[in-house]
């Protein structure tokens, strides 16, 4: 559990972090919280954004929650704009929202290529265009878009993931550019295999899936929502990330390295 972070990086800052009703979103809300700073959690249902804003709300910060569909752009900046209105500014902006699910490519339905490339391609775009003219007008803020490696690696059985997520990392590249002489940051955070709500159910249902993805991490064990959160607040923090920009953070235990390059005991025979 997330304690109040001693260096309060956030005091007097507010983010907005999709997808903040579970999992890593939820941990990034409530470790920017535990850093001083206000939170609004967004997502498609209220309940569980309302668990995140109480257990935000005890580091004593305010914690407001939008139900909205990122795949909605109108109400996306109806969401951004009321966030402005009710806190009077928006420092930061992290892309968490998403959907998966392992589908053969020639068997996914165009119907559900384009639920997870609008989730998290075309989402994170219609975030990140309305929070960002918010962030231009003010001189400052920091995007954080959560990621996963097969974004460069690629990854059978995730086809629309992998190309949305990669979608995402070039965006991410452009904006930085776009941006960089703005005071606008944008970076990508990576977790590794993480054991959530979402991605169990949708990605190692099973327990030998389980046991596999397990095997494929050198650190040998899932990555915590808590450690991808303590180092989004590192990027998201101006103070000590304020000259990182278009970079991408792996939090993943060696994940995308692949295990099998160090223990296979035939590596390095001729
Ligand atoms: C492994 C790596 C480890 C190792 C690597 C580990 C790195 C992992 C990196 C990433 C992890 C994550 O993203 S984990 C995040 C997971 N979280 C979530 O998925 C939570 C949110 N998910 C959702 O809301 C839903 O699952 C999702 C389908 C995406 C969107 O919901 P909607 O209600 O909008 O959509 P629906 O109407 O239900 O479905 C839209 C279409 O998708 C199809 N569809 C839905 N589920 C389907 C399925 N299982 N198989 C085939 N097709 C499916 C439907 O049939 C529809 O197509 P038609 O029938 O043609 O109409
Ligand atoms: N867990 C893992 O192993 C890894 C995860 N990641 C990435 O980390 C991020 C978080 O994943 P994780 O916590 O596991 O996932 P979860 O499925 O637990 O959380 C996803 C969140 O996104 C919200 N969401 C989904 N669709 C929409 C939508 N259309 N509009 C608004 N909100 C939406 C969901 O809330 P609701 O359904 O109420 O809308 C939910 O709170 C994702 O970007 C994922 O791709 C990356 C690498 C590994």
């Amino acid at each position: 559990m997330i304690d109040r972070s001693p260096l309060a990086e956030f005091t007097g800052q507010v983010a907005l972090i999709t997808g903040g009703g579970s999992g890593i979103g939820r941990a990034i809300a409530l470790r920017y919280a535990a850093g001083g700073g206000d939170v609004v959690v967004l997502g498609r249902r209220r309940e569980p954004l309302e668990e995140t804003a109480r257990m935000a709300e005890k580091f004593g910060g305010r914690a407001e929650v939008v139900t909205c569909d990122v795949r909605d752009p109108e109400a996306v900046t109806a969401a951004v704009n009321g966030v402005v209105g009710d806190l009077g500014r928006l420092d930061a902006l992290v892309n968490n929202a998403a959907g998966n699910f392992i589908s053969k490519a020639e068997e996914l339905s165009p119907n559900g290529w384009r639920a997870v490339v609008d989730i998290v391609l075309n989402g994170s775009f219609y975030c990140t265009r309305a929070a960002a003219q918010h962030m231009l007008a003010a001189g400052r803020g920091s995007i954080l878009n959560v990621i996963a490696s097969y974004a460069w690696h690629g990854h059978p059985g995730t086809v629309h993931s992998a190309a949305a997520k990669g979608g995402v990392l070039a965006m991410t590249r452009t904006l930085a550019a776009e941006w960089g002489g703005r005071g606008v940051r944008v970076n990508c955070i990576s977790p590794g295999p993480t054991e959530t709500e979402g991605a169990g159910a949708a990605l190692w249902p099973t327990d030998e899936a389980r046991d596999r993805v397990l095997g494929s991490v050198p650190a040998g064990r899932f990555t915590t929502p808590e450690e991808v959160a303590e180092s989004a607040a590192f990027l998201l923090d101006a103070r000590r990330a304020g000259y990182v920009t278009g970079d991408v953070l792996s939090v993943d235990g060696g994940q995308w390295l692949g295990k099998a390059v160090y223990t296979d005991p035939r590596a390095g025979r001729s």
